[in-house]
């Protein structure tokens, strides 16, 4: 938990409450997310044969911990104690939030990989802009330097903010190895490759009242029935969790496809994210069905999205949506390694 004053950028503040410095406590529910493919290696389980004790230290780089665990045949999913983790074979996608030093993990990562003998083929990192960044610790101080840290390991990346700056908007960093001539395979992955963040701050109040463990002494699946969220992935394996005294972490894997909710229920800062990588197709109804259980004052959506963008409604491009309009425009990138990253913000309409 983290206490402080100001937002990321001067003019943002990214609740519509008064200013954190009258709430102790303040949660940085805004995730840092990393997402690495790599080639095959010489292990056929791929990064899915590291150890627990191999990933325990990675996570421990990053200054988090493993709640739960759930597995299919295509990857391994982890409830961390600040959001979560899966791996593939061939890919891993970390997401911690608070003051997580996420990218603090990347050296580890590197050896590991070496060790199996797989090479990273494509690199991206983003973030929204935090509440608190002074509360952020190396590298995660500002996006220049976490840029000039991936750089190390990953030279000329591409690094791009999406949205206003003066509001909420969405930091990406891709690096692909075929960008930098390297003769790297285009093998078939086993994963998806549209992959949808949902960012919701200023949740309705009786919305967030599920997630508070001191009052109604639910577990975690209990909230994920009773909130709606179990409805949102009916036929997922669903590995949930509900922190003391509030807070709510839950994923949800359904074949090759993941989705996972992290839930700041704190009025003062109330924040719930939504990420998934089932391609859908249509993504009006899915962001709907989001937005029902959690009723944010507003919203930032994301996509990125690998080869040809696959989009049967355009949500970015709608003006209204269900109650919400969009402010700030809408913003896609083509990026290094045929990717588009795709942002808007909705607030909601009165
Ligand atoms: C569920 S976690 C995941 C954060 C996620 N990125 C988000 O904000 O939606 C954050 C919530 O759990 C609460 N919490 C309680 N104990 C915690 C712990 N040990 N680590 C992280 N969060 C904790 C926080 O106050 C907050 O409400």
């Amino acid at each position: 938990m983290t206490k402080s004053t100001s937002s990321e950028t001067a003019s943002t503040d990214s609740r519509s409450s008064a200013p954190a410095v009258d709430y102790p406590n303040t949660f940085e529910g805004p995730e840092k997310n990393l997402e690495i493919d790599f080639s095959a290696g010489t292990n056929s389980l791929g990064l899915r044969a590291l150890s627990r004790a191999q990933i325990d230290a990675m996570l421990d780089s990053a200054k988090c911990t493993i709640l739960s665990k759930v597995s299919n045949e295509y990857l391994d999913a982890y409830v961390l104690s600040e959001s979560s983790l899966f791996v593939y074979p061939r890919k891993i996608l970390i997401k911690t939030c608070g003051t997580t030093t996420l990218l603090l993990a990347l050296p580890l990562i590197s050896e590991y990989i070496r060790e199996l003998g797989m090479t990273v083929e494509k690199v991206r990192y983003s973030r929204k802009n935090f509440l608190l960044p002074e509360e952020q610790l190396f590298p995660h101080t500002s996006f220049t330097s976490e840029v000039e840290y991936l750089n190390d390991f990953f030279p000329n990346g591409a690094a791009h903010v999406f949205g206003p700056i003066n509001a909420d908007h969405w930091y990406s960093y891709v690096w692909d190895a075929s960008e930098h001539g390297d003769a790297m395979s285009n093998s078939i992955q086993t994963h998806k490759e549209h992959t949808v963040h949902i960012l919701m701050q200023d949740m309705d109040e009786d919305a967030a009242s599920f997630f508070f463990k001191r009052d109604n002494g639910w577990d975690g699946a209990m909230m994920s029935a009773k909130s709606g969220i179990r409805g949102l992935a009916p036929n997922a394996i669903l590995d949930s969790f509900a922190f003391e005294p509030c807070g709510y972490s839950m994923n949800a894997i359904d074949g090759a496809s993941y989705s996972t909710i992290h839930i700041t229920p704190e009025s003062h800062c109330s924040y719930a994210s939504y990420e998934t990588n089932d391609m859908v197709g249509a993504y009006g109804p899915l962001v709907n069905n989001v937005l029902k259980v959690f009723r944010p004052a507003k919203f930032t959506v994301t996509m990125s999205v690998v080869g040809d963008l696959v989009m049967k409604d355009h949500i970015f491009k709608k003006k209204e949506f269900n109650g919400y309009k969009r402010r700030g425009g809408w913003t896609q990138a083509h990026m290094d390694g045929d990717i588009t990253v795709l942002k808007a913000n909705f607030v909601i309409a009165n």
